[in-house]
């Protein structure tokens, strides 16, 4: 197939062309490079720069493509909240631009980024895609609110989309692999300290009603998480869009994260216990149930090998 990769210089969008182009596929990236980078795009691949608002109509009309996998977002939870205009433009307005100049161009097959902020504050986990979505930041309301397109577009011009909604991603994919200038996630920030780029992980929130009383999240390896990208590309449908969630189906602690770095890197790792971060659920866990029967897809690789995954692409950066 021939595929646009809107946010293929970022982490998730670098990996998943890296694995589009080993399976034979041909793929356009267009990206911005706002927190992208120009050699994180892989060999093979033609990168665009520019917003989707500026290029993707004039990339799309008349040059045959088949579909489009649409990563490019602004994905800060903390900084939405502190400009949610920002995300209701970049997100939301620029991904009207894409879906408009896909409607143009007669281009109607669409993969996207959704993310399980969309469902905000659970109300019982695992988290099923029938699930309320009340999303408790302007990043996931502006997500949701494409998703919401999604179902429109698919209804009204025959689109055939399918919204992954990822849980928490982690490692690395050889030479591609997480480098944000600003990095709140929490394993790159555990490996900064064992590789000695910061000083103590900070644990946000000792209090929560869970068995070491720190946050549970659940993990997935962005390697298994690109798989499900190319079994979504077969299953998009003329007239559908299906939501499927993306996880492992089980949690980890934050301590248990930082032991497994501290088994991997072998560095003691110190923790400076802090104060909860505003708007974080003390558990979110996906059922995967759904994309499991429907699309075959199962997460293969566990939270030691993202760990270790993402630990070799740190020490290759330094
Ligand atoms: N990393 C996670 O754990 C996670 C979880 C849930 C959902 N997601 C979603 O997955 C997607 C990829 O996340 P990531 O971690 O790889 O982020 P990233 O910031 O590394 O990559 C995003 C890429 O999109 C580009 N971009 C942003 N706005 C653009 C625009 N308007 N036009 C063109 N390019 C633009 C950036 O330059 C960057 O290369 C995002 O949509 C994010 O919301 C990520
Ligand atoms: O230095 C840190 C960084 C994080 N954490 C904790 O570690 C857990 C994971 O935090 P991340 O920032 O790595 O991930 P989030 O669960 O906050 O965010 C993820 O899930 C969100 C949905 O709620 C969005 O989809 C987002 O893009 C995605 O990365 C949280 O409990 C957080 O409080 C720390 O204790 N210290």
């Amino acid at each position: 197939m021939k595929l646009l990769v809107t946010g293929g210089a970022g982490f998730i969008g670098s990996v998943v062309t890296a694995q589009l182009l080993e399976a034979g596929h041909e793929v356009v990236v267009l990206d911005d490079l706002s927190t992208g980078h120009e050699d994180a795009v892989p060999e093979g691949a033609t990168l665009v720069r520019g917003t989707m608002r500026e290029r993707a109509l004039d990339v799309l009309e008349g040059a045959g493509f088949d579909a489009v996998l649409h990563f490019a977002a602004r994905s800060l939870v903390g900084e939405s909240v502190q400009k949610p205009g920002l995300y209701w433009d970049r997100n939301l307005g620029e991904s009207l631009a894409l879906l408009d100049a896909m409607r143009q161009s007669g281009v109607a097959r669409i993969v996207f980024s959704s993310t399980a902020a969309t469902y905000g504050e659970p109300e019982s986990t695992p988290i099923l895609e029938t699930d309320p979505t009340r999303p408790t930041n302007p990043y996931g309301a502006s997500k949701l609110a494409i998703d919401t397109t999604l179902t429109e577009y698919a209804r009204l011009f025959g689109f055939g989309a399918v919204s992954l909604r990822y849980f928490n991603v982690a490692g690395a994919y050889g030479r591609f692999g997480e480098r944000h200038a600003v990095e709140t996630h929490l394993i790159p920030n555990v490996l900064a300290v064992a590789a000695g780029t910061r000083d103590a992980v900070h644990v946000f929130g000792e209090d929560y009603p869970t068995s070491d009383g720190t946050c549970v999240r659940d993990y997935i390896h962005v390697v298994d998480l690109g798989v499900a990208h190319l079994l979504a590309l077969e299953a998009c449908a003329p007239g559908r869009h299906q939501i499927f969630n993306l996880g492992s189906g089980s949690g980890s602690s934050v301590r248990e994260v930082v032991e497994v770095c501290r088994e991997v890197t072998g560095h003691p790792i110190p923790v400076q216990a802090g104060p909860r971060r505003a708007g974080d659920p003390a558990v979110l866990v996906a059922s995967s149930d759904k994309i499991r029967s429907e699309l075959g897809w199962k997460p293969e690789r566990d939270l030691r090998l993202m760990v270790s995954d993402a630990w070799t692409f740190l020490r290759s950066q330094a």
